[in-house]
């Protein structure tokens, strides 16, 4: 059987792509460096990928969705017809771009379906010029050009659509136009493409089917070449369909695509066609297990010839780190992590094994069995099991109900009007990490690193009464990552030396591993907290990361239930929080920025997943006295299908990001905010361009004639971290000027 993988990394395996982008950005080097280091990532890339038959081309320079929008000619003619470079374009939209002259909105981003992956969304208007870029065509060209078994990798029209804004154009004319452009893209690409069309796992209604079929019968001209790609799940609506189109291949996940073996089954394969067949795991990082792969395999192996198999992933490796290569992990999980390197050699390993006959035998195979015999025999905490299960319903509610609680709460904080706050984070400077380098390699002494530490939130207090913020934050310096500092406290999770993964652009996260029972061992947050309060009269707000963001940006164990593993987190955080509240903090938020993007893809699981995700949620902050006021952070939300869900977690106030997306999402938030407080982010954080403080106060008043005076607050759409200080406080400065602004012309 031959190899491939869906998609590859592109992050760099020393993050050497994201260490180019910022000094390409920092204006460092040039256009032709920039380039040239692209070249030589991919070239690394190809010898990663050395042992497999064909390998993908899915580089991008900032995200696949922009880039495809460049070759398709889905562009702003603003943008067009800018005196800008190719490149000053394209990061452009996607980072925003300021210059005397010239304003351009970077365009929004989307969680790529159920990963912490950020994809641009394109935007398709009647100022969309249709005109194809083709500088973009030479540059993956001239990655592509020695290496004879690649496929380019793009997304399909269906899926490039459904990610996409759309906006006043007829449905027809934009359906046409598009079909044009990737008719005009794929006569330009030499050779195999794979379109990726991940949007077919979701639920399908009949117009979308057609529209999906209508597309690709329109590119049967292509078919000899095409390979349609499909993930995250199964494709239980339109699979009769799917197998009869025109194409050369048709890429399946056996991993999270629950349904598609007894598809296969009931329906067959069309023998003539070859399958890429994901079984080896994108998304997590476990062992593959070679017994039930193989079962697998040689069921699909009597629809099709062996020929026409192709070995893959289950998805991109996009979502995994490089290696395992100089990390050490505990015992218990010891042998039973894999990284994209790892997978290349399970897909390569397996193909041997499937063309066996007598494959048990072999010695790859029965070393596979004992890793994983070892990684399932893991041992259980027998206190952490007992605490779960004696936990009752009153466990899961607070003691007053919301109308109750909020004038308690006004009354102890006595904050004016509309009040000002953050998301919690503060700039991350060069200066920060070294330091945390340095603490890490054991070059600073605790006693320093803390000092430097507090001396870091005592002038970020500072700077906040300065500006004029109502609610405080100490920063989150001692962070660095939301998820992975709570993880180095927790036992039950680890975390990794070098285990990148892309989230957007040149932001990279290391996930840790939650391979065990969770559970707190010492306080985590309350020293920098109390520490912060201490500082200042105004109220500081604690900010602790909640159950499902812990998970989701984890590698989360598969051998427990999700409800298991987030009702243990959540009674760790607890403990967090109750010590919180004996240290006389006022505020508590509990971010919960992933609640959204982990709902199932299908409609049928979401109510199962969200009764988890807000349970764990309440778990966590039910023992909150009244008084104390409980925020929850959200970002990405699209919250307009999943109101019930929100208002189940029963938090005070909610603040989520809206400045990028339109005002639908507020629309949606009507009823939410008659009874509790909310803060829609007032801008951006994720692009460097300082808002005025005009553009701010438009915001704010679109977004009083929704929200009730009352019940809004005011503060960015997320945390600060990724922005240097000076664009930071700029923006504060503005958001805080059209509050106050605002407040006088309601208020006197
Ligand atoms: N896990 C997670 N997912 C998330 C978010 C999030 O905050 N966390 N936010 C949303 C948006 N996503 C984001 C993801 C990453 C970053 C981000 O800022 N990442 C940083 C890395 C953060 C980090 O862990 N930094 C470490 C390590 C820093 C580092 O690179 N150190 C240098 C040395 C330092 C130096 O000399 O400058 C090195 O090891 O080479 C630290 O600060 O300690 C980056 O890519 O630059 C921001 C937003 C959604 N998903
Ligand atoms: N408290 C976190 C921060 O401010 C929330 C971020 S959500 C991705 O960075
Ligand atoms: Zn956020």
């Amino acid at each position: 059987m031959k190899t491939t993988v869906t998609g590859f990394p592109r992050i760099g395996k020393n993050r050497e792509w994201k260490k180019a982008l910022e000094i390409f950005w920092a204006g460092k080097i040039s256009e032709e460096e920039i380039l040239q280091e692209a070249q030589n990532i991919q070239q690394q890339h190809f010898g990663m990928m050395k042992d497999l038959d064909f390998v993908p081309i899915d580089f991008a320079l900032y995200d696949h969705m922009l880039e495809t929008s460049f070759l398709l000619g889905v562009l702003p003619d603003q943008v067009q017809k800018s005196s800008l470079s190719h490149l000053g374009k394209y990061f452009a939209l996607a980072r925003g771009f300021q210059e005397k002259s010239v304003d351009i909105k970077a365009w929004p981003m989307k969680k790529w379906f159920s990963t912490n992956y950020h994809c641009v969304r394109p935007k398709i208007s009647p100022e969309t010029t249709w005109e194809a870029d083709l500088f973009f065509l030479e540059y993956k060209s001239t990655l592509v050009k020695q290496n004879p078994n690649r496929r380019w990798v793009i997304p399909g029209p269906y899926t490039f659509a459904r990610l996409s804004i759309i906006e006043d154009v007829p449905e027809h004319e934009w359906q046409q136009k598009l079909l044009q452009a990737y008719h005009n893209l794929l006569k330009r690409i030499p050779g195999d493409v794979q379109l990726d069309e991940p949007a077919l796992v979701f639920d399908m209604t009949n117009r979308e089917k057609e529209l999906f079929l209508a597309f690709y019968e329109s590119l049967s001209s292509y078919g000899e070449r095409l390979f349609l790609q499909t993930y995250f799940g199964d494709v239980r609506d339109i699979y009769e369909e799917l197998v009869q189109l025109p194409v050369k291949g048709i890429g399946l996940d056996f991993v999270e695509g629950s349904e598609n073996l007894s598809l296969i089954e009931k329906f067959g394969f069309p023998p003539e066609k070859m399958l890429l067949c994901g079984i080896v795991a994108g998304k997590n990082v476990w062992r593959t297990n070679y017994e039930k792969a193989l079962s697998l395999l040689g069921r699909i192996a009597s629809y099709l010839p062996r020929e026409n198999i192709v070995l893959s992933s289950a998805c991109s490796l996009l979502h995994v780190p490089y290696t395992i290569e100089g990390e050490s992990f505990p015992e218990e999980i010891e042998n039973g992590v894999c990284f994209a390197l790892e997978k290349v050699e399970e897909i390569r390993q397996l193909a041997l094994l499937g063309d066996i006959l007598h494959y048990q035998d072999h010695p790859i195979f029965q070393k596979n069995r004992e890793m994983i015999s070892k990684l399932t025999a893991r041992d259980r905490d027998s206190l952490c099991l007992q605490k779960l299960s004696a936990l009752s319903e009153k466990d899961f509610q607070r003691a007053l109900p919301v109308e109750q609680r909020l004038p308690l709460q006004k009354e102890v904080l006595n904050l004016a009007p509309l009040p000002t706050t953050t998301i919690g984070s503060f700039p991350q400077t060069p200066e920060l990490r070294k330091l945390r380098k340095g603490f890490q390699e054991n070059v600073l002494s605790e006693e320093t690193y803390k000092q430097e530490i507090k001396k870091m939130i005592a002038s970020c207090i500072k700077t906040q009464e300065e500006l004029g913020i109502d609610v405080l934050v100490h920063g989150e310096y001692e962070r660095n990552d939301m998820v992975e500092y709570f993880a180095s406290f927790l036992k039950g999770m680890t975390t990794t030396k070098n285990g990148w993964v892309q989230s957007y652009g040149s932001r990279t996260t290391k996930p840790p591993l939650l391979y065990g029972d969770v559970t707190r061992v010492s306080s985590m947050t309350v020293e920098w907290i109390t520490y912060a309060q201490s500082l200042t009269t105004k109220p500081v707000k604690a900010i602790l990361t909640g159950p499902i963001t812990i998970i989701n940006w984890s590698f989360c164990r598969e051998d427990i239930s999700l409800k298991e593993v987030a009702y243990q987190i959540a009674l760790a955080l607890r403990e967090e929080i109750e010590e919180l509240q004996q240290k006389n903090i006022r505020i508590i938020q509990v971010d919960e920025a992933a609640l959204r993007e982990r709902l199932p893809l299908r409609k049928s699981e979401w109510q199962s997943y969200l009764d988890i995700a807000t349970s764990a949620f309440r778990l966590a902050t039910s023992t909150l006295l009244p008084e104390i006021q409980l925020h929850t952070h959200m970002c990405y939300s699209e919250f307009k299908d999943i109101p019930e869900a929100i208002e189940a977690l029963d938090a005070d106030v909610l603040t989520i990001e809206a400045s990028r997306s339109e005002l639908d999402v507020l629309e949606s938030l009507r009823t939410y905010s008659q009874k509790r407080d909310i803060g829609p982010g007032v801008y951006d954080i994720h692009s460097p361009r300082v808002p005025s403080a005009e553009e701010i106060e438009t915001f704010i008043q679109k977004l009083l004639s929704v929200i009730p005076v009352e019940h809004l607050w005011i503060n960015p759409d997320c945390g600060l971290k990724t922005r240097k200080e000076s664009e930071a406080y700029a923006s504060l400065q503005h958001m805080v000027e059209a509050t106050q602004k605002i407040r006088k012309n309601l208020f006197s």
